[in-house]
């Protein structure tokens, strides 16, 4: 794609620095999850790979774009405290090591990378903080969520390093980090790590996580489904999406394969290349309102792979209300075909839900 291009330069920024918190969280997992002997409820990794890699790619985008505001999911309060030093040291020096890694083709020492790009305790804390900002209708914006599926991180399986730009409340450009997501899904056991990117009027692609700047990629685009070859993607955690509510739009449907469940926005890049006919995300109940960072950069990969995402009614998703998506009516992203009929089936069972709780 020639320089010229809208968003490119962000594009290729967004690229590095999501490879770069990838590599990061790779090395956190091998380290903290896999070696240590972990009690089941310990969160440390987690929290060490969530800080250190949003304050990896803060540092990047405040050098490469220091006007502009970023919503990122994490904030530094915990390690501003003295019963947070353990945890800061260990995010300083994991950040420190990622930023000073070598430079890989692509990349540019002016993007603050590289060995001499070192940071002070203070700068990387400023930089977690800078993604305090509280989001609205205009104006750029980044949002990042740093480990998307934390629960899947813990669990060694899926999870995303997600950052997307959004420009006067529209999605312009959504960078992906999959490092456990096979890069065929067709070999599941075969290599592991991608990164998608999508930037809105230019495609969705699909690039290896080693060297993804010096790859074109892989023009992803969704296919078409029947009712006998529908899968439905959905959460792995019952807590975060009403799965039961799915089996019924699936009954309505006549849907006879069973869903695939994983973490994170892994299910946009698993939707966007075909893996699932539908991404259906139905609210618990609990009054918890979707944050803009764990869908913004899913939703314009979706739709530049051809596919449709709208709320559980067919609205459109809203990003410029502020650092969520408001109240809650769910997610639905499909197939242009697909989503119609997903959207009516899911009208259906909420309709036969409100019959029966008024029984
Ligand atoms: N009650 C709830 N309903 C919907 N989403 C929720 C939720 N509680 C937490 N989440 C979000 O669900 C995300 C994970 O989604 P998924 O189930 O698709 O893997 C979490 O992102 P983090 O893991 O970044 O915190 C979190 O933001
Ligand atoms: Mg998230
Ligand atoms: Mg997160
Ligand atoms: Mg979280």
């Amino acid at each position: 794609m020639a320089d010229a291009a809208p968003y490119a330069a962000e594009k290729q920024i967004a690229i590095a620095a999501v490879r770069r918190a990838c590599v990061l969280t790779s090395s956190v997992f091998n380290k903290l999850v896999k070696q240590e002997t972990l009690t089941k409820d310990d969160k440390s990794p987690v929290t060490v790979g969530d800080f250190s890699a949003q304050a990896v790619i803060n540092t990047i985008l405040n050098r490469t774009f220091p006007d502009d505001p970023i919503v990122g999911e994490e904030d530094a309060d915990d390690l501003r405290v003295e019963s947070g030093t353990a945890l800061r040291e260990r995010i300083i020096q994991l950040a420190n090591e990622t930023l000073t890694a070598e430079l890989v083709p692509g990349e540019k020492e002016e993007w603050g990378l590289g060995p001499n790009n070192g940071q002070t305790t203070e700068q990387l804390l400023n930089a977690i903080d800078r993604g305090n900002y509280q989001g609205g209708r205009t104006g750029r914006m980044w949002t990042l969520d740093p480990i998307d599926g934390t629960k899947g991180f813990l669990r060694g399986e899926q999870y995303a390093v997600c950052l997307a730009l959004i420009v006067n409340s529209r999605v312009e450009l959504g960078v992906i980090g999959c490092p456990n997501l096979p890069v065929s899904a067709s070999d599941p056991s075969g290599s592991r790590g991608c990164i998608f990117v999508a930037v809105r009027g230019q495609g969705a692609y699909q690039l290896p996580l080693v060297d993804p700047l010096s790859s074109a990629g892989t023009k992803l685009t969704i296919p078409t489904f029947t009712t006998e070859t529908l899968n439905f993607l959905e959460s792995v955690e019952k807590a975060h999406a009403k799965l039961s509510f799915n089996d019924r739009v699936g009954q309505i449907l006549g849907v006879t394969r069973a869903p695939t469940r994983m973490d994170s926005q892994a299910k946009y890049c698993a939707l966007a290349r075909g893996d699932g006919g539908a991404y259906l995300r139905m609210p618990v109940g609990s009054g918890y309102k979707e944050k803009i960072w764990d869908h913004a950069p899913g939703s314009v990969l979706v739709e530049e792979a051809g596919g449709v995402i709208t709320d559980g009614r067919g609205q459109p998703l809203d990003f410029g209300l502020g650092r969520t998506l408001g109240e809650n009516y769910g997610v639905v992203a499909a197939g242009k075909e697909v989503h119609p009929k997903v959207i009516a089936a899911v009208l259906q069972a909420k309709a036969e839900e409100e019959a029966q709780s008024q029984l």
